[in-house]
């Protein structure tokens, strides 16, 4: 295999900044940008990211830039690592400022409100050719907190080009950080994305003193849900078993790393959204995911009662406690309902 000629991983945020320094590990150039001047002049003279990941010591094979243009031409591969709603405008730089088509890795995860579109979809809806010749998705459940630590994290490298996944794989694999392919690139953004509703609701039940129980009810009904609404957009429903479904649903939901589920903690224990927001500091994509999976739970007519009942709480200021109460006296149902019906309609059309 030919080394590549580089890596730039754009947004030195918690993730960003976890990535880059996975590869360093392996050897890559790696440069660093951030929008931020004064933050690539420190992450430059001291080899930290202060801000985001205290204490971490970064490989010196990172550079960081401001400069887009800069850290973009002359690698063959850019990882988009901002936050989903910072997308749009990141790729609308880079398509002005790339001189030539690289392999586009994106790692966020959330749908666009409103558009109800996925983050690879925006990405080929603004690059070109002129700027990308491969798009492939990076996800699973891997905390930065715990990758710069070095500690055993998977994640699936999802392309609907396995060249691409491929690349990829071997750009970021190594010793405590293992890659798998997937070619369903739907269904690994979907889990990724869903998941983060379902961290916010296991959050607010912590937070208003539940266990266990609650908290299992929410991942396997969350993932439930997840999938009712990944296959209805066309994932395969067995992605929804792997890293990027259950894999991300257990480690955001019961992780003190997740954001998510400190966002859902603080609000369980009676805090207010905007005051939640500005105390954490850091992106809480559940948030607007939440607003589109509502939507789009309307608009193909799916169940997701957790994330109508998370709505009531984060946009219509309904009351947690309120909110789990309504959940758990919802009507009686079959726990296997979609299979009861599909298997039902199956007979019926045996009979006739
Ligand atoms: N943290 C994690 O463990 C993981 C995160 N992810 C996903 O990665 C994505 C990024 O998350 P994460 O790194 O944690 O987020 P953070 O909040 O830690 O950092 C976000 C970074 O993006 C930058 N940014 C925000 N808006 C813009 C913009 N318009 N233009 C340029 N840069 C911008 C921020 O800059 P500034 O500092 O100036 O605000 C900051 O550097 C999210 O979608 C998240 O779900 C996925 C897996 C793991
Ligand atoms: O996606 C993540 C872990 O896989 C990070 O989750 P949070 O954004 O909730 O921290």
């Amino acid at each position: 295999m030919t080394k590549p000629k580089g890596v730039a991983v754009l947004g030195a945020g918690s993730w960003g900044t976890a990535l880059a320094l996975v590869l360093g590990d392996n050897g890559h150039d790696v440069r660093l940008w951030t929008h931020n001047p004064v933050q690539a002049d420190l992450i430059n003279t001291e080899r930290k990211n202060e801000r985001y990941l205290p204490g971490t010591e970064l490989p010196s094979a990172i550079t960081a830039y401001s400069d887009l243009g800069q850290a973009i031409n002359g690698v063959d591969t850019v990882v988009f690592a901002v936050p989903t709603k910072a997308i749009r405008e990141v790729a609308e730089k880079v398509e002005s400022v790339s001189a030539d088509p690289k392999t586009v890795v994106h790692v966020s995860k959330g749908i666009e409100p409103d558009t109800h579109l996925r983050i690879s979809e925006i990405l080929k809806e603004l690059l070109t050719e002129r700027s990308m010749h491969g798009l492939v998705v990076l996800s699973g459940p891997s905390h930065a907190e715990e990758v710069v630590l070095r500690h055993p994290t998977t994640v699936t490298a999802a392309s609907t080009d396995l060249k691409s996944a491929e690349h990829v794989q071997d750009l970021f694999m190594n010793h405590n950080f293992r890659v798998y392919t997937n070619s369903d690139i739907i269904g690994v953004e979907i889990g990724g994305a869903l998941k983060n509703i379902i961290a916010l609701a296991a959050g607010i039940t912590d937070g208003l003193g539940y266990g266990d129980n609650a908290k299992a009810a929410l991942i396997t009904r969350g993932l439930a849900e997840i999938a009712r609404l990944g296959t209805t957009l066309g994932a395969n429903p067995l992605t929804f078993s792997g890293l990027a479904g259950i894999g991300d649903l257990i480690v955001t939901c019961t992780s003190v790393h997740s954001r998510n589920w400190r966002a859902g903690n603080m609000l369980g224990k009676g805090k207010k959204l905007n005051e939640v927001l500005e105390e954490m500091g850091m992106v809480v994509e559940g948030v607007r995911t939440t607003k589109a999976a509502y939507q789009l739970a309307q608009k193909y007519e799916v169940t997701m009662p957790i994330t109508q009942a998370l709505h009531r709480v984060l946009f219509h200021d309904v009351n947690p406690k309120e909110a789990v109460d309504q959940l758990m006296s919802r009507m009686k149902t079959h726990e296997m309902e979609d299979l009861v019906n599909i298997l039902g309609e199956q007979t019926e059309a045996d009979e006739q």
